[in-house]
């Protein structure tokens, strides 16, 4: 809510523009997310929305304006695991020789000085990552004997063993089949009922309806629509009824396409057919 105190903000960005070289792709954006927040990034291909996440994780340039992480600058963040990180399409690969494990242990690492031995409170939090992901049966199993949607979800499980304060997540109902998609709608689900801040950029709205408090859209590397998923609703209504009377698009306006499936929150592939 706007009105926490200034410093409760787990992320702050003010006229912030991330991008590649010195080439801004998104541009100009203010957005505040707040303790136990569940926002879901939303737009076209090719909009913006990895680069504003990865951004954020000083995976690639932050050009201008100002982005705060629990109060402090981006550029001198410490302790980087607070923002806890599930990239894009991500599977382990087959050549990794890992058990599941072994994997989620290494979100503990930040946590543990060079010559330290793994504590039991390491032991303990791969432990209880496991199970929040449903895997804790096949902790001691090689991770390339896992299926897509499982490695998702051992990836999440090691970043939430490192403890973050926000969850960040490309796209992570992307690429698996439905069933695992349900299972990992579940595992966001109990990282809800935990009070986890999550930011997920998805083309799945409909997989993950039940749990996001806040939509944020980006199209042309902008920030088109920022509010709770009933306006986001009735703002797709609004928008297709302008359409079905031959009024025309303006820049503000969430793109969408003729003719696709309306459902209030249903799939926003069609987000992608304009990109004002
Ligand atoms: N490593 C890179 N170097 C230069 N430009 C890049 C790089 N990665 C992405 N871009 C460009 O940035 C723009 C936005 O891409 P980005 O991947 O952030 O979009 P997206 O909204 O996440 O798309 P999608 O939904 O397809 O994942 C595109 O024009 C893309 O070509």
């Amino acid at each position: 809510m706007t009105s926490a105190a200034p410093d409760s903000a787990i992320l702050q960005l003010q006229g912030a523009s991330f991008g590649y070289a010195d080439r801004a792709v998104v541009k100009d954006l203010d957005l505040r997310v707040e303790p136990s927040e569940v926002i879901a990034v939303l737009g076209p291909n090719g909009s913006g929305k990895s680069t504003l996440v990865r951004g954020l994780l000083g995976l690639n340039g932050h050009l201008e304006g100002t982005v705060r992480v629990l109060g402090e600058d981006l550029a001198h963040l410490k302790d980087r695991y607070r923002l806890g990180y599930v990239p894009q399409r991500h599977t382990l690969s087959a050549s990794v020789r890992a058990t599941v494990e072994e994997i989620v242990a290494i979100g503990r690492l930040p946590h543990q000085s060079w010559f330290a031995r793994r504590s039991a409170l390491d032991d303990q939090l791969v432990r209880e990552s496991l199970e929040l992901v449903g895997l804790s049966d096949r902790a001691r199993e090689d991770v390339s004997t896992l299926s897509g949607g499982q490695q998702r979800r051992v990836l999440i499980a090691r970043a939430l063993a490192a403890q973050p304060r926000v969850l960040i997540m490309d796209e992570p109902t992307a690429g698996v089949d439905e069933a695992s998609q349900i299972v990992l709608a579940d595992v966001l689900h109990r990282l809800v009922e935990r009070g986890t801040t999550m930011l997920i950029v998805t083309h799945e709205l409909a997989a993950l309806r039940d749990l996001v408090t806040r939509i944020v859209v980006i199209s042309g590397g902008r920030l088109r629509f920022d509010g709770d998923p009933t306006s986001y609703a009735e703002r797709r209504a609004a928008d297709e009824i302008a359409h079905a009377h031959g009024g025309h698009h303006h820049d503000d306006e969430l793109p969408t396409r003729r003719g696709t499936p309306t459902g209030a929150l249903g799939p926003v592939d069609h987000l992608g057919a304009s990109d004002a």
